[in-house]
């Protein structure tokens, strides 16, 4: 499989943390650095929040797929809420590391109100991936590109990655980054999200037990 490397386009660190414009985001999770990223191909504006030094190797990072339903309304349907606010409690508790909040991920990558007709129908007993494709679109929509390019203009070349998600991984990795670890989160299940936790392990091979 070919790599391409993306930093080729936007050196490593070319625009990184000194010139990068970062502000405080004290929060009652903890007191991060926050810098905004508005990708000039697609338009997306994407936050980045950070605690301790930026690691240019290994340090922890999570790419999270906006959610607004779960990260914003704690909808029982998925586990991005608690995914999230487990990443955000374990790099500012801990050692450190970045989360990019992937806008333009909501729904992966069809948005929110495709999101909501794919919901309609798994009330009628489609699963999570037919529903997308009886809508016309693919299974996960999602494009990591402006991920590739923050990390490079963040510098970081190498990472350990919060995710259960092993496309997250292909992805960063065709990107030109090494991931040297995966971090699991582990996040217990609900009867609301049950079946869409089932289709993430058997059809998407997602590292849930
Ligand atoms: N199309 C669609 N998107 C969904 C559905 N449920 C959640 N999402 C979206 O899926 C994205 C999260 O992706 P997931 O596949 O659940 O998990 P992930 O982020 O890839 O994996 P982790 O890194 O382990 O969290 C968010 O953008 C959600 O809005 C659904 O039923 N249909
Ligand atoms: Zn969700």
């Amino acid at each position: 499989m070919a790599v391409v490397n993306h930093c080729e386009k936007i050196p490593l660190g070319a625009q990184g943390a000194q010139e990068w414009e970062v502000v405080q985001l004290p929060s009652p999770m903890g007191d991060f650095q926050a810098r905004a990223f508005r990708s000039p191909s697609t338009g997306s504006e994407h936050l980045v929040l950070s605690v301790g030094p930026l690691k240019a190797r290994g340090g922890l990072l999570r790419l999270h797929s906006e959610c607004l339903t779960g990260d914003v309304f704690q909808s029982l349907r998925c586990d991005c809420g608690p995914q999230l606010h487990a990443a955000l409690d374990l790099i500012s508790k801990e050692e450190g590391g970045v989360i990019i909040y992937m806008r333009g991920h909501e729904g992966r990558g069809i948005g929110l109100v495709e999101k909501l007709r794919a919901y309609a129908l798994q009330e009628a007993g489609v699963d999570t991936i037919d529903a997308n494709l009886q809508l016309g679109h693919a299974e996960d929509a999602r494009d990591y590109a402006d991920a590739i390019d923050i990390l490079c203009m963040l510098g970081i070349s190498s990472v350990r990655l919060i995710t259960n998600n092993p496309q997250k991984v292909d992805a960063l990795v065709k990107g030109g980054i090494e991931v040297e670890a995966l971090v699991p989160i582990r996040i217990a299940a609900n009867p609301h999200n049950e079946r869409y936790l089932e289709t993430k392990r058997k059809r998407m091979g997602h590292y849930l037990e």
